[in-house]
C-alpha cells in the first residue's frame, strides 16, 4: 500500500544554536531520497528528530496524515532506522542472530539465502568486516515490515562489493517502501536516488544533479 511520510515545520537547536529551521519534507513509498550536506550541517540530526530518538523543538511527523510520536513509530513499525553506529549485539553469531530478530521461517530463509550471508553464518557480529556488518544490518532492516526506512551512511568505509549489494537491496525495497538515505559517498547515492536534497544553512534545498551539489557548494 502506498504511504506518505510528511515532516512539517521542524526546528531543532542544540544549546540555543539553531541546526534546523522550519524544515518540511515529504517521502512517498516507491522513492529513494538522497540527503546531502557538509559535515555538521544537520543530516543525522534531521533523521534522529524524524525517528524521535532526539526531541525536536517544533514540528510534526505525519504518516498517512496521522501524527507520529517515537512510541508510535516503534510500536506500529512505521520507520526502520539505520544509525551511523551498529545496532547489532557483537557477541552473537550471525546464525544465532537471525532467528532472534525474525521468528518467522520465511523471513529467516530470506536472510540466510541472501547473497553472501551463508559464508558469514558462524562469524560473530563483532568479528565481521565493516562492509559485511553494514550489509547485514541493511538486510535485516529490509526484511522488517516498516513502510519507511532512513539510513545514515550505509556506504561509508565499505568495499564496492558490499556497496553494490546494499544498492540492490535498496532498489528492491523501494518497490514497497519510502527510503531516505544520507551518505558522503554521493555518487553511490545518486545512482539509486529518485530525488535529492541538500541540507545547507539550516534549510533543505532540492538538488537535481551533481552539478547542483557544486553550485550549492557541497562539491568543488
Ligand atoms: N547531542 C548534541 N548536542 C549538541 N550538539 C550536537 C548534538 N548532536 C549534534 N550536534 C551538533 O549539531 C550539528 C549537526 O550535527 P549532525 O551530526 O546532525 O551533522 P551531519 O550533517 O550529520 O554531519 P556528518 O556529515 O559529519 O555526519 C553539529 O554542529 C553537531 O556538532
Amino acid at each position: 500500500m502506498n504511504q506518505a511520510l510528511f515532516i512539517g515545520g521542524m526546528h531543532k537547536s542544540f544549546n540555543r544554536v539553531p541546526i534546523l529551521e522550519n524544515i518540511s519534507l515529504w517521502c512517498y513509498s516507491g522513492e529513494i531520497i538522497g540527503l546531502f550536506g557538509r559535515n555538521g550541517s544537520g543530516k543525522s540530526t534531521l533523521l534522529k528528530c524524524i525517528y524521535g530518538v532526539i526531541k525536536k523543538d517544533e514540528g510534526q511527523v505525519l504518516i498517512d496524515g496521522k501524527r507520529m510520536t517515537f512510541q508510535k513509530i516503534i510500536r506500529e513499525k512505521k520507520i526502520g532506522y539505520l544509525p551511523q553506529n551498529s545496532f547489532l549485539p557483537k557477541e552473537k553469531s550471525v546464525r544465532d542472530l537471525i532467528p532472534l530478530f525474525f521468528p518467522e521461517e520465511a523471513k529467516q530463509d530470506a536472510i540466510f539465502y541472501a547473497p553472501g550471508v551463508h559464508k558469514l553464518e558462524k562469524t560473530r557480529v563483532g568479528k565481521l568486516s565493516l562492509g559485511a556488518l553494514r550489509y547485514l544490518e541493511v538486510l535485516f532492516l529490509m526484511n522488517c515490515d516498516h513502510p519507511f526506512l532512513m539510513l545514515d551512511e550505509p556506504f561509508s568505509m565499505i568495499q564496492p562489493l558490499y556497496k553494490e549489494r546494499i544498492k540492490e537491496l535498496l532498489l528492491s525495497a523501494k518497490k514497497e517502501k519510502g527510503i531516505i538515505i544520507t551518505d558522503h559517498y554521493y555518487e553511490d547515492v545518486l545512482t539509486i536516488s529518485d530525488r535529492n536534497i541538500l541540507v545547507k544553512d539550516r534549510k533543505l534545498i532540492p538538488i537535481n544533479s551533481a552539478d547542483d551539489l557544486k553550485i550549492a557548494g557541497y562539491l568543488r
